[in-house]
């Protein structure tokens, strides 16, 4: 079982409603989960980091929302190499704006730049093909706990 920190990028709370939920389900299953509104660069370089789960809409013109940019900046300025660390990524978009889930691909990026082992593919919601993406996110969690 393992401890599960998840980092939430969210304007409107879709992505911090995903994020819960996917907690709960992964606490039921046994792990340890905590969830991160604002999350830092301490939450993410503290010693009992093993496997974080960003969970990021895209807002604006393809940028990370508000409560995760700070540790967006945090992490590109002090680049802790993270090479202990397991991630998996939520990134919730909509096909209709240009910069289709660039949030989510922009922090999929700098965890690899920091050298941390993706535990599985990126999970990608679009919300015009899947308004209510409960039933993909617990699939993609399912799987996530059988690897980690
Ligand atoms: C003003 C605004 C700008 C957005 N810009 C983008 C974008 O550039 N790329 C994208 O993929 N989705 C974009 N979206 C879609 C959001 O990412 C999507 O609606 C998401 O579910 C919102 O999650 P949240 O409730 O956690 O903020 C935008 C939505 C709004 C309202």
């Amino acid at each position: 079982m393992a401890k599960v920190k998840f980092l939430v990028g969210s304007t409107y709370g879709n992505a911090e409603q995903v994020a819960d939920d996917a907690a709960d389900q992964l606490a039921n299953l046994g792990h340890q989960t905590q969830v991160y509104n604002r999350p830092t660069i301490d939450d993410v370089i503290a010693k009992d980091t093993e496997v974080l789960i960003i969970c990021s809409a895209t807002i604006g013109e393809g940028e990370i929302p508000d409560n995760l940019l700070p540790l967006y900046s945090q992490l590109r300025d002090q680049f802790p190499i993270l090479a202990h660390v397991r991630y998996g990524v939520i990134a919730l978009g909509d096909s209709s704006y240009d910069n289709f889930y660039d949030a989510g691909r922009q922090m999929d990026e700098l965890m690899q730049e920091l050298r941390a082992e993706a535990v599985q593919d990126m999970l990608v919601i679009d919300a015009c093909e899947t308004p209510d993406p409960e039933e993909a996110v617990s699939e993609w969690i399912s799987a996530l706990h059988l690897k980690i």
